[in-house]
């Protein structure tokens, strides 16, 4: 079988060999370089980031700050981290830019940019790449609105969209429609600057980075589950931040341990914050030989190691609604070690991954169908009918829609099988990790 009339440049990825053995460092955690970079960038003062992730997104956020005032000067390291210093534009505030700022491919950046201007008398452009263009934006723009923030159009849906700050803003308490640290952290981020109490309820818990970092930046934060506050008008005050690895870069190489035979594999530094980890838990369930192991802390955040061995049987399992939002960005390459397990694994409620880089849930659905394995969508819940005897056709060719998640997904099946695949715009995985290839091959023994 042979599906090779795709037009568009692929990547062949030919099977690695041997299993994966050996210790691993994945690069830092892209959510929380995010924050390190943008918060330093609103603070008073220098900030001291090591540990950062160089990757097209993280570059992103840089440039958006730069455009705005602040003075980066991060510089790549032997180990493919960014380190050195932010300069922020604190009370002053942000400049007015010159141009539309353009986030690229990263959704984190646009959102959590629109609640960044919103406090101060500018009004700024944000757009991005064609995928980005299609995302929702209107999640941010309605609890914007309603802090008093305008925007042009009045009341735009997708980028590009003009956010017309406002100086007065008003603190809210915030019942968010979905569970999204992107939507929290944007209102929170405006809330530093409004007069009161700024509050953000969530229907399940979600990513809580900004919660954990924004106290180390001098400002006042309350962190529950499923709640968090902000109190304001606060002064932003420069802090050191010390980056993880990413844990969702380290779910691609536990992916890989478990579909290789042999292998064993122990991931370094990497975050074990418990909103992040829920590939781990999951895997668990699936039967898998994983387990982490605490480490310390950077800041308020854990980190550690995970421990991953091959695993002759796994089995399906069912990952309810509440956990979906820790498994969010790893729902693609979860979906491939299901579709090797014995049964049915179900993902309640992904609507979400809709609207991702790509249409994530049709792409798994078609990718899987290309392995001969059944997955179909109910509802909004995702099914996938395992099989442990999978053999890969010759020939594969992958659609990865310039989505980095589901590159380094459908790489894998090459990879770690007998058979070359081809990837179609494989480059993407610049977004998230750049030498994801490298880096597995340097487990190969
Ligand atoms: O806040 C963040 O850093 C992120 C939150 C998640 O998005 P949502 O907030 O849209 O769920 C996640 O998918 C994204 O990769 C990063
Ligand atoms: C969804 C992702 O990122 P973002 O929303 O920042 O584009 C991701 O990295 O999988």
């Amino acid at each position: 079988m042979s599906n090779s009339e795709f037009a568009e440049p692929y990547t062949i990825i030919e099977p690695f060999g041997g299993p994966f053995k050996g210790d691993v460092t994945v690069p830092g955690d892209k959510s929380i370089s995010h924050r390190a970079v943008l918060f330093a960038a609103m603070a008073e003062g220098t900030s001291h980031l090591s540990g950062v992730l160089d990757s097209e997104d993280v570059r992103a956020s840089i440039r958006a700050v730069e455009a705005l005032g602040a003075e980066v000067d991060l510089k790549a390291q032997p180990d493919g981290s960014l380190s050195g210093t932010v300069t922020g534009w604190g009370a002053e505030g942000p400049s007015q830019p010159a141009a539309p700022i353009d986030c690229g491919n990263s959704g984190t950046t646009a959102r959590l940019l629109m609640g960044i201007v919103a406090p101060w008398d500018i009004e700024v452009t944000i757009t991005g790449d064609e995928s980005l263009k299609k995302r929702p934006m209107r999640r941010i723009v309605a609890p914007l609105a309603k802090m008093g923030v305008d925007f042009k159009p009045e009341t735009p849906e997708t980028l590009p969209i003009t956010v017309c700050g406002n100086r007065a803003l008003r603190a809210i308490d915030y019942a968010s429609p979905m569970a999204s640290a992107q939507l929290k952290t944007a209102v929170l981020l405006a809330g530093v600057f409004a007069d009161g109490t700024t509050t953000v309820n969530e229907p399940a818990p979600s990513r809580n980075h900004t919660e954990l970092m924004l106290p180390e930046f001098n400002v006042p934060t309350t962190a529950g589950t499923r709640v968090a506050t902000v109190t304001g008008p606060a002064e932003m005050l420069a802090s050191d931040v010390v980056v993880p690895g990413d844990p969702s870069s380290a779910a691609f190489v536990a992916a890989a341990a478990l579909l290789k035979p042999g292998s064993s594999v122990t991931i370094q530094n990497v975050s074990l914050n418990p909103a992040r980890i829920g590939f781990v838990r999951t895997l668990e369930r699936m039967g898998a030989d994983i387990r982490e192991s605490y480490g310390g802390h950077e800041g308020k955040e854990p980190r550690g190691t995970i421990t991953v061995n091959y695993t002759p049987v796994l089995r399906g399992c069912e990952i309810p609604s509440q956990h979906i939002a820790s498994v969010i960005d790893e729902i693609p390459v979860l979906a491939l070690v299901a579709a090797h397990a014995r049964g049915i694994t179900v993902f309640h409620e992904v609507g979400e991954l809709r609207v991702k880089e790509s249409d994530r849930l049709k792409a798994i659905i078609d990718g899987l169908a290309l392995l001969g394995v059944d997955a179909w969508e109910e509802g909004d819940d995702l099914f996938v009918e395992g099989n442990p005897q999978l053999q890969v056709p010759q020939g594969l060719v992958f659609e990865s829609y310039g989505d980095h998640r589901l590159a380094m997904t459908w790489a894998l099946v090459g990879a770690c099988g007998r058979v070359p695949v081809s990837v179609t715009r494989f480059t993407c995985v610049a977004v998230s990790y750049p030498d994801f290839l490298a880096d597995l091959k340097g487990l190969v023994k």
